[in-house]
């Protein structure tokens, strides 16, 4: 079993957490989904399907495949995890006072696997037995209404947690639809076995950064996406804190259009070899950097921006970022990139693993030398989210 530690986007993979969708994604209707920031309502048994195939393949290549639901389990066979679990789930302003404490006793009374369960797939009103109380609260609440949230986007294990080094950074995630991610995150982080030792970078409680935001380019050298998730204040406390452990000597926080289809860096732009990324063409001259590195007097030096090719080039002490994009149609390219084409999850410097249905952009890949491991998508996309938001690197061999 491979300690965790990572500190490249394309170092040999060798262990990584997934989460298989469950029930959670069957809570999903044409009227939360907005909500829950999925773009439609996915057919759960063939995601679930691409799932198993995309995990396969990763198995395939050696990689050893971490499952965020068992691991969850495991954790919470540890009283404190459990009884800590229960307090996440229950949020006092939505169930009211008469309630919170009856719901609090019945998640308690749970054995670690149905409590894993109400935790990822959420309970409705209906749910909670008839016993825990008759409150105005559940009088008043629909039946279908949720007591405890469903957490469809923990199949985006890439946003909830990042590990930088031998350090795991819980993220602070942004939207309410994911805030409580990162409580099950922490508990796994704190009580599974595997992960006691393990130290932390950064706090849940900072301002917004996800880790769909932070690219670690090189050993030292971080980018982070500040747009429509991670704030300007999340990017320089992320800093502060990777500067403190000396896990980098430069970040580059990134501007990105704050829109849907630009959520996350990773959205537009991955590694695919130790040189060379996977770039949305229409960033590709216009993306800037802010690079930010450790001063004793400040904490943090900004200067910039400037373009961030060159940045990254400059702090990875290379000469020049490969760029390999969508092709010049900007339709094509617009196209292949809201379906994820340039969120691509390297296994090994040169070999990534790509949705199936970004043919332009996997050919053009393959054109500059790259191997792709290609995977169908269709349900799992309905998401917003390729390889790379659907895994957390654990452990990767050094470049
Ligand atoms: N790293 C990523 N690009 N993650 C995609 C996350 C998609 C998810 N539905 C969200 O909106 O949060």
């Amino acid at each position: 079993m491979p300690a965790p530690k990572v500190d490249s986007e394309v170092g040999p993979l060798r262990a990584v957490l997934l989460h298989r969708p469950g029930a959670e994604l069957k809570r999903l209707t044409p009227r939360n989904n907005d909500q829950l920031l999925f773009d439609s309502i996915p057919w759960v048994d063939r995601a679930q399907e691409e799932h198993d195939a995309f995990a396969q393949a990763l198995v395939g290549r050696g990689v050893e495949v971490m499952l965020l639901a068992d691991a969850l389990v495991t954790a919470l066979t540890d009283e404190r995890a459990h009884a800590a679990a229960a307090d996440t789930a229950v949020d006092r302003r939505r169930v009211g006072h008469e309630l919170a404490d009856a719901l609090g006793s019945h998640l308690s009374s749970l054995p670690s696997a149905a409590l894993a369960d109400v935790l990822t797939a959420g309970m409705t009103f209906e749910e909670l037995p008839d016993a825990e109380g008759a409150s105005l609260v559940r009088r008043m609440h629909h039946p279908h209404d949720f007591v405890v949230d469903p957490l469809p986007n923990l199949l985006f294990t890439r946003d909830s947690s990042v590990w930088i080094g031998d350090r795991v950074a819980i993220a602070s995630l942004a939207l309410p639809a994911r805030n409580r991610e990162t409580a099950l995150l922490d508990l796994i982080y704190a009580y599974h076995p595997r992960f006691r030792a393990a130290g932390r970078a950064y706090g849940a409680h900072s301002a917004p950064v996800e880790g769909g935001d932070v690219l670690l380019l090189a050993p030292g050298v971080l980018a982070i996406g500040v747009g429509e998730r991670t704030t300007p204040a999340g990017a320089e406390s992320l800093a502060r804190s990777v500067f403190a452990d000396g896990l980098a000597h430069t970040v580059l926080a990134v501007p990105i259009a704050q829109d849907r289809a630009t959520m996350h860096l990773d959205t537009v732009c991955t590694m695919v070899d130790r040189d060379a990324v996977v770039m949305y063409p229409a960033v590709r001259d216009t993306l800037l950097a802010y690079p930010l590195q450790p001063d004793d007097a400040k904490g943090v030096l900004v200067s910039g921006p400037v373009p961030f090719l060159d940045a990254a080039a400059e702090a990875m002490g290379i000469e020049r970022l490969r760029v390999i994009d969508t092709g010049l149609d900007p339709v094509t390219a617009e196209r292949e990139q809201w379906d994820d084409g340039n969120n691509t999850l390297a296994v090994a410097p040169g070999v990534v693993v790509a949705y199936e249905r970004n043919v332009e952009t996997n050919a053009r890949l393959e054109d500059a030398g790259i191997e792709v491991l290609r995977i169908s998508g269709s349900e799992l996309g309905s998401g917003r989210g390729g390889p790379r938001c659907m895994s957390c690197p654990i452990s990767r061999d050094p470049v």
